[in-house]
């Protein structure tokens, strides 16, 4: 969503009495760090989810989503302070401003004094200066304010979403948690950032213009704030009904954004197999499920505003059928009156406002429910309390005793009494079928996943008591699809040890065979690569994989099907980096694919039979590929 400038300061001015116009009434427009369309704000209609929808984010109350995320705004705090101060500054100034108008209308045009008219004429002038600077000062305080809570709030939950494991992010559309770190983190901003501001400047507003109007003329007051609980009544029934149409308008937006997010991101596939026309159908479902929550929230948008009109109208009827009685009685002067009017002027916005204040929380609440969903979730797996990181640099030993595992959701055990060993330098090769659990083992030693039987250790200790951070240091994995970020070579070699020198990423290049062909590239080492490699080809990505992995330096190799997507050509010219790479490390290599093991390795088989676990050592006879899906694997 685009997000437009907020004018900091905007003149509006009275539709309904012509003789208002004359006197400006200068509104402070506190800014939000977000700008959302007003047009989606309100709908009355069911929710129409596509049956493949998550359902929506459960309710949390607006005061606790207030106490989650007000600490937040500490550092910040005194911006929103100066925010409400300078308001109340501008609307002093335009009191006083209303003051004057009235004594000009009585004693200039009234009595027909020009004389009377240049001092309050240039006062009134000074103080909307006044107003006008305060207001400035105080809608950008508020901004600044605003935007950095927004940093902070998004920099925290994008942290706590990097504590999850991998698997987390296997089960969520990423276009969805995109839009929870962008438009429902903003909309948090509404609810405690520059929505207390707001809620702040106009009560004291309301305050103010009250009191001025009821130091006028109490009785003519206590006539028209009479009106005042019909807004609330009316926002409260708007209000009610918003909150449901904000969350079905987020849970649209999210899911259509992982549409979105999942078509781009597999074009290829998409065009190689003709389904351009599906996922354009897929994209226009989810945009007219957006489409609609929009629509029904900007038709009750619509309906909002002419009610509250029709009560500004009343009032203002009342008003002036009061006063001209009061004026015929000669109890009331015509400044008197108008001065009297223009306190309701400001007054009636203020507490319209406040109505509309209801309506923004209430979808802001929305956005906040999704967020809050997130952030109670914890981690499948975190750090021991007696974690501690290994005195010495880890050696590699590598067990894996007796260790069984089932994925959560699954019934069927994906590992089940799982024993080997690897001592450092040593090469173990888990072999098994698609689906065995190969990559399950890398998970494990990553402690992605705990196993629910048996331990893993490093150099004999329970890796359970080690830091994760120490842990992952230790070992470095070379998936079965190698992740490359969009950047330069340079930068992707270096992923796994920033800052080191240009030197060292070049001599890992050449250990890797990857030197060669990136000082043909256009701008070697300072190439990009693209999005995920994409500009490169497999064996390229493979051999920058391997220069990454070698720059890091890790004890502990876990190698995932390295030679998967390759041709057996290239597969060859990996082979020799990829020795260079093993040679001194605890390797582990995952694989079905036996052409490249070296027949001196220890083979450990997984999957020989459903649900179980057949571990094997010694040398292997394997040297050919294995026919797959015509039962397990034997030696
Ligand atoms: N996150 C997950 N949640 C639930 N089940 C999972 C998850 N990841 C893998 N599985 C299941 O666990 C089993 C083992 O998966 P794993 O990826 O370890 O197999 P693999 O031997 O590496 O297969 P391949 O050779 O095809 O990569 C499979 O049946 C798979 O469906």
């Amino acid at each position: 969503m685009g997000r437009l400038p907020t004018p900091s300061l905007r003149m509006r001015w009275p539709g309904l009495a012509p003789w208002w116009l004359g006197l400006g009434r200068l509104v402070v427009v506190v800014p939000s760090a977000t700008n959302r369309r007003v047009t989606r704000r309100f709908s009355f209609s069911t929710p129409v989810r596509p049956p493949d929808d998550p359902p929506p984010a459960p309710f949390v109350s607006i005061r606790e989503a207030f106490g989650r995320f007000w600490p937040h705004t500490r550092g910040v705090r005194r911006l929103f302070v100066a925010g409400v101060l300078l308001a109340i500054v501008a609307a002093l100034c335009e009191i006083g401003a209303i003051r004057l108008f009235g004594r000009i209308t009585d004693e200039v045009l009234a009595g027909q004094n020009l004389d009377a008219f240049w001092e309050p004429a240039f006062v009134w002038l000074g103080l909307m200066v006044v107003a006008g600077l305060a207001s400035f000062l105080g809608s950008y305080a508020t901004a600044v304010g605003g935007e950095r809570f927004l940093l902070r709030l998004r920099d925290r939950v994008f942290a706590h979403m990097q504590t999850l494991t991998p698997d987390f992010f296997d089960r969520r559309r990423l276009g969805d948690l995109m839009a929870r770190l962008t438009d429902d983190v903003e909309a948090i901003e509404e609810l405690v950032g520059s929505g207390v501001v707001r809620i702040l400047t106009t009560t004291v507003s309301v305050f103010f213009f009250a009191g001025a109007a009821l130091l006028t003329r109490w009785d003519l007051a206590l006539v028209t704030f009479a009106m005042v609980p019909a807004f609330l009544v009316v926002s409260k029934l708007f209000a009610s009904r918003l909150r449901t149409a904000a969350a079905r308008e987020r849970l649209s937006n999210g899911v259509m954004n992982g549409v979105i997010e999942e078509g781009l991101a597999n074009q290829a596939l998409v065009q190689a197999f003709n389904r351009q026309g599906t996922e354009a159908r897929r994209l226009h479902t989810q945009g007219r499920a957006w489409m609609r929550a929009n629509v029904t929230q900007a038709r009750l948008s619509a309906l909002y505003g002419p009610v509250v009109q029709i009560i500004e109208t009343v009032c203002l009827l009342v008003v002036i059928g009061v006063g001209a009685w009061e004026i015929t009685a000669g109890r009331l002067t015509i400044g008197g009156l108008l001065a009297f009017a223009a306190y309701l002027a400001y007054l009636y916005p203020a507490v319209q406002g406040l109505g509309q204040l209801a309506l923004t929380v209430s979808q802001a609440a929305a956005g906040s429910d999704r967020v809050i969903e997130i952030l109670r979730i914890r981690p499948r797996v975190t750090d021991s309390a007696g974690a501690v990181p290994p005195a010495a640099p880890p050696r590699g030993r590598i067990d894996f005793a007796d260790v069984g595992f089932t994925y959560p959701g699954r019934s069927t055990p994906t590992l089940r009494h799982l024993t080997f060993h690897a001592k450092p330098g040593e090469l173990v090769v888990c072999v098994g079928p698609s689906g065995a659990g190969k990559s399950t083992v890398a998970k494990l030693l990553l402690r992605f996943h705990d196993p629910a039987e048996g331990r893993v250790l490093l150099d004999g200790v329970d890796i359970r008591d080690i830091p994760r951070t120490a842990l992952r240091e230790a070992v470095t994995v070379l998936q079965q699809e190698n992740l490359l970020f969009s950047g330069t070579v340079r930068d992707n070699i270096a992923y796994g040890r920033p800052g080191c020198g240009m030197d060292e990423i070049v001599r890992a290049a050449v250990m890797a065979g990857a030197h060669e062909f990136v000082e043909r590239l256009p701008a070697r080492y300072d190439t990009q690569v693209g999005q995920r490699g994409r500009l490169l080809s497999g064996g390229q990505r493979q051999r920058l994989a391997i220069a990454r992995a070698i720059l890091r330096d890790a004890p502990v190799l876990v190698l995932d099907e390295p030679m998967t997507g390759l041709d057996p050509e290239t597969a060859a010219r990996v082979m020799e980096p990829l020795g260079r790479l093993m040679a001194g490390r605890t390797t582990i290599l995952l694989t079905h694919d036996l052409r490249f093991v070296p027949g001196t390795a220890r083979t450990v088989v997984l999957g020989a039979a459903p649900g179980r676990t057949r571990t094997r050592f010694g040398r292997t006879a394997w040297r050919t590929r294995p026919r797959m899906g015509t039962g397990p694997l034997r030696g």
